[in-house]
């Protein structure tokens, strides 16, 4: 539900819309940003596929959190998620990119109104990205994604995590 990957897979594979199902298990994408290989875990945001995520939190050098622009009922279930993420030990340090998808509808909430609503000010102290986007049209996916790993080559953590796979391997 908030992977909304759908327009990433578009970015990735090229998938046509028609071939985007809900997301049960894991997809991987590979690409390349910025001289940068990337590695996406796309992973299902059905409450009962949640629990999964924190197996990944560990090895994870960045998040991308993906909330529906364009369905209120599910904000408040966005929100508390979102936080969860964020309060979890394993991603500390970890940059993450908050996507306001679907801003291609008009019913859509706008980027301001949702960030107000999810109260991003409070997350000043924690190295986060929003940005408003489309998978559908591909706004803003480029863009925070390209900003996502600027922030992450800097970061601390990625710096630790290339350490310790650089002592495994
Ligand atoms: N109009 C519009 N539709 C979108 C956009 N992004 C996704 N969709 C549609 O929303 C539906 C759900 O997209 P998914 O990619 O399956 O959503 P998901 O978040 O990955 O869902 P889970 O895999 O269950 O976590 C699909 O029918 C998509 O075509 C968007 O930016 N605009
Ligand atoms: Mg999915």
């Amino acid at each position: 539900m908030f992977s909304l990957f759908y327009g990433l897979w578009k970015y990735i594979f090229s998938l046509p819309p028609d071939r985007i199902v809900p997301t049960v298990g894991l997809n991987i994408g590979r690409i390349e940003v910025s001289n940068t290989k990337l590695v996406f875990w796309d992973l299902g945001g059905q409450p009962g596929l949640r629990s999964i995520w924190e197996k990944y939190y560990e090895e994870a050098h960045a998040v991308i959190f993906v909330i529906d622009a364009a369905c209120p009922p599910r904000f408040e279930d966005s929100k508390s998620a979102l936080e969860k993420v964020l309060r979890h030990e394993d991603l500390q340090g970890a940059p993450i990119l908050i996507l306001a998808n679907k801003q291609d509808l008009s019913e859509a909430l706008s980027a301001e109104e949702l960030a107000r609503y999810l109260d991003l000010k409070k997350l000043d102290e924690r190295v986060y990205m929003y940005e408003a986007a489309s998978a559908f049209d591909g706004m803003g996916i480029k863009e925070g994604v390209e900003r996502l790993v600027e922030v992450m080559e800097r970061s601390k953590r990625t710096e630790t995590l290339r350490m310790r796979a650089g002592l495994q391997a």
